[in-house]
């Protein structure tokens, strides 16, 4: 039975070796790259069942984004758009050394999963899930999605599927102001909320300490779970009341983007098999660790892995 189903966007991502710049490198890396596909991929690899659902074009680009992810284990329901006029969205990335950053430029305006409608989608299979995932970069794609999303979320939090959200505010799709008018109308319908704390204060307009902030949307929207997520500081977590909290695994700088995502997937790997919101966020934090020394956005993990970080027990050399 599939136990995750998550819903959005996944793009292609470009990105030149090394830290070679994107203006004069003669060769791009290709990776299938998307939040809740991320969030897929890592709790399919930590032990749940995952499905990603999406809509793409019926296309030798699309099937490049489902044979990576089907290559971790998940399972794919796309539906498939045509070949002759869908677009495959895409991002360039290029990482850079201090002083310079990462620099993310989006090519998915009007890709095809900008149409994506509930009916296209698996419905019957996210309510019968234990969990649905997306994020907030979802509705910030399109009209029609910002309604599939409160569709699919409301549909799967009538059936008891626990529906979860990372807010994932990305400055480049949409403002504040409007992320912030979309996302507080779909909240009712989330259980389980994701937020750095950024984005908590420059969407959500709550400042300051991090536990009373995490109350204070706990009360306002009646979520189940509140995390937030706090860089090198760590993460806390709200849930029935009481808080939890988690410090951050020694990791490298090297490859950080997917850290949120990975994240995510190993709480959700937790979480959703009954474990409890500490143990979701310990799984949390030491696959956002690993993840950030793999290149790519995917978190190509074990649980074994995670257990060694857990338990203190890592060798720079297994032989
Ligand atoms: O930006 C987007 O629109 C994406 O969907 C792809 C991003 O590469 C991931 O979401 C990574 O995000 P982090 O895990 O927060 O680093």
């Amino acid at each position: 039975m599939t136990e995750l189903v998550t819903f959005g966007e996944t793009m292609l991502r470009l990105s030149p070796p090394d830290d070679e710049r994107l203006e004069t490198a003669d060769q791009y890396t290709v990776r299938a790259a998307g939040a809740e596909s991320n969030v897929a991929v890592a709790a399919q690899r930590l032990g749940l069942d995952a499905m990603w659902t999406s809509k793409l074009p019926d296309s030798p680009v699309g099937r490049r984004v489902t044979g990576e992810l089907k290559h971790h284990g998940v399972s794919v329901d796309i539906a498939w758009d045509d070949a002759d006029t869908a677009r495959q969205g895409t991002y360039y990335l290029e990482q850079g050394s201090p002083p310079r950053g990462n620099e993310v430029i989006y090519d998915r305006r009007n890709a095809s999963v900008t149409t994506a409608t509930p009916e296209e989608l698996p419905t019957e299979t996210i309510e019968n899930a234990t969990g649905f995932h997306t994020s907030g970069i979802t509705p910030a794609l399109s009209e029609t999605l910002e309604s599939t999303t409160t569709d699919l979320l409301s549909l799967a939090q009538d059936a008891g599927t626990t529906t979860s959200l990372d807010l994932n505010y990305r400055s480049k799709l949409w403002t504040p102001a409007e992320a912030r008018s979309v996302l507080t109308e779909l909240f009712p319908a989330v259980d389980v909320l994701v937020v750095a704390e950024r984005d908590a204060n420059v969407v959500l307009d709550r400042d300051g300490d991090t536990e009373a902030v995490a109350r204070d949307l706990a009360d306002e929207y009646g979520f189940e779970v509140t995390v937030i997520t706090r860089g090198s500081e760590g993460a806390l977590a709200l849930a029935d009341g009481a808080v939890v909290e988690q410090p951050t695994f020694e990791a490298t700088d090297d490859h950080p983007v997917g850290t949120g995502d990975s994240f995510v997937g190993g709480f959700l790997s937790q979480y959703l098999s009954g474990g409890s919101v500490s143990d979701g966020l310990a799984w949390g934090a030491a696959t956002a660790a690993l993840k950030r020394s793999i290149p790519g956005d995917i978190a190509v993990v074990s649980p074994d892995e995670i257990r060694s970080i857990l338990s203190g027990d890592t060798e720079a050399i297994s032989r």
